[in-house]
Parts: structure tokens; sequence; C-alpha cells
């Protein structure tokens, strides 16, 4: 009888906007000759990053009803369960877990004997973003939880760092922890063979206490049929995050513009707002869909921001 391998498994975690999906498509596309199976669990009601993952993979999965390190044995195990009942059994299965996940809950799934019969938990990678780990780390718990269970930190937007920014950098991150194998990235170019350099030493227990009580950051979803005027959207986006730096996280999803005919995707992760063509909207009504997420964020007040940016 065929001996059935575990399915490797790598969890990629990080916070808000920090690269992971960017990360992601790049390991995708360094393992075109394995069986991928991708899990999204995205913070909102509504899945961007599901149609940003835009490399093959065999099945994507989203999962969007919560984050899956709070609801740990209903969604994922589930699909966990779906997973080992596919006619082809993938080789690997990556998990982008929400940029505010505990990533030791979701390691400590991996632990369970019922689980570990047929998952392997290879690698926890840990995508921290140069430009904003620092104040991350001061605002949110989440932040210092997922680097300290990590197996490899990919500290990523290196760009604009000196040398000497970065080492310094590279060593605050050690010190939260010090076993992780450390690389440094632009646009999450991490290759396979720096991924397996690295030793997996996720252990939920060394990195404190579970977060316990919910995440206090919360999203919003807008959404709207009238097209954005650009000018007055990035006028609006880029005067609220820099009123707004430690409540506003992250931005992104599809817009409609005024006189374009095409649809845009908007990303922001705080200081750089991106917005590139995304293709046509095929047999959809142009209409906007963005997620807001940050700490205590209310509906009432992103429409009172967004509505004087609409035609
Ligand atoms: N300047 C710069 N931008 C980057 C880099 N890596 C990713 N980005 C951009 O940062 C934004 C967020 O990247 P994603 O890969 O979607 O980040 P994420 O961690 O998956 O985001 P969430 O799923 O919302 O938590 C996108 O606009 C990326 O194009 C980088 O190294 N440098």
């Amino acid at each position: 009888m065929e001996e059935r391998l575990p399915i490797k498994v790598y969890i990629i975690t990080g916070f808000l906007g920090a690269g992971k999906t960017t990360l992601l498509n790049n390991l995708l596309q360094q393992y075109q000759d394995r069986r991928n199976i991708v899990i999204e669990n995205e913070f909102g009601k509504v899945n961007i990053d599901a149609s940003l993952v835009t490399q093959q993979t065999d099945t994507l999965y989203e999962l969007t009803s919560g984050c899956i390190c709070c609801s740990l044995d209903n969604d994922l195990l589930e699909v966990l369960g779906d997973i080992l009942q596919l006619e082809q059994r993938p080789d690997q299965l990556f998990i982008e877990t929400t940029g505010i996940a505990d990533a030791g809950n979701i390691i400590g799934m991996f632990q369970m004997p019922q689980v570990k019969k047929h998952y392997a938990l290879e690698k926890t990678i840990c995508v921290a973003d140069a430009e904003n780990v620092r104040t991350r780390l001061e605002q949110t718990p989440e932040t210092g939880r997922q680097l300290a269970c990590a197996d490899v930190v990919v500290i990523n937007k290196t760009g604009s760092l000196t040398v000497p920014e970065l080492v310094t950098l590279y060593q605050e991150l050690e010190a939260i922890n010090p076993l992780a194998f450390y690389t440094a990235t632009e646009n999450g170019q991490l290759s396979v063979a720096d991924l397996h350099r690295a030793a997996s030493i996720a252990r939920p227990a060394a990195a404190g206490a579970p977060l316990t009580g919910g995440h206090k950051i919360n999203s919003v979803l807008f959404e709207s049929s009238r097209p954005f005027d650009l000018d007055r959207l990035l006028y609006v986006l880029d005067f609220h995050f820099n009123v707004y730096p430690d409540q506003l996280y992250r931005i992104k999803g599809y817009v409609a513009l005024k006189g374009e005919q095409e649809r845009f995707l908007l990303q922001s992760t705080g200081r750089y707002l991106h917005l590139t063509p995304a293709g046509s909207w095929g047999n959809d009504a142009p209409a906007s869909v963005l997620v807001f997420i940050g700490r205590e964020l209310k509906t009432a007040t992103i429409e009172r921001i967004l509505q004087p940016a609409l035609k």
C-alpha cells in the first residue's frame, strides 16, 4: 500500500500589510513542481487576499468568518478535514493568517495528535514590515507574539533602510526571538533555500501566554456603486492616515473611479498608498469594496470620511 506522507504545512504570519501575500506568491512561484494548497484567512467579511494570490495553487480555501486563531476548532479544523478528502492529496499547505492572528494558537493546533497524523508543520514564517514593525510592537501585543512564535523572520520592505538601520532593527527583533532564522527582503523575496536553512523551533509555549479576550482590532467594510473622484479619494485617505496613524492600520480593496473603465486595487499600510489597475469588471457592475482595519473603527466614521470623495 502507498505510504501517505504527511502534508507539509507553512504558516505565514505578520502584522497587517507586512507583505504576507507577496511572500506567499513568491514561494508558490518557486514551488511550482509541488501540489500546493492555500488557506487564506481574512479579517473582515470580504476576502481581498484570495484574489491577490496570483500564483498557481491546486485549491484555495477562503476563511472569512473570523480570525482562525480565535475560532480554532471550527473553520480551520473543518478545512483540514476537507483537504484529506481531496482526490489528489496535496504535498504542501500554506496558511496565510490574518494580520492580527496569534500564531501560537494556530501552531498549537498542529501539535494535536489527530492533526499531526496527517500534517507536518514545517515552518512558521513571520513577515515584519521594516518600516513600521517598531510602532506595531508598541501598539499591539499580536505583533510580538507573531515574532516570538516564528522559525523564520522575514524583515520585509527594507528598500529604504540603510545598512546600520537594518542591523539595529535586526538586533531589536532578535531580542524578541533569538532562535529564529532572520533574513531581509524587498517584496517578500524569500528563497526556498533560505526557508529551509531555518530550524523548526516554533514553540508557542516559549512565546508567553496566549492572547485572551479577543483582538481589540476590528474591520469595517465600505461598499458603494458610486465611483470615486481619484484626487479626492487620495486626499481623504492620506489625510486620515496622517491624523489617525494609531487607529487606522490597513486599507485594501477594489475601487471604481470616475472616468475609468477598469477597476483599481487600492492598498495602504499606513505610510504608502498604492493604486494599481486590476483589469476589467467583467460581468460585474462597477462598485467599490474597501476593507478598513484598525482599532475601534466605526462604520459611520468611515462613511463620513469617504462620502466627500464619491461622485
Ligand atoms: N515598498 C514595498 N512595498 C511592499 C513590499 N512588499 C509588499 N509591499 C506592498 O505592501 C502592500 C501589502 O502587501 P501584502 O503582501 O498584501 O501584505 P499582507 O501582509 O498580505 O497584507 P494583509 O493580508 O492585509 O495583512 C502591497 O501594496 C504590496 O505591494 C516591499 O518590500 N516594499
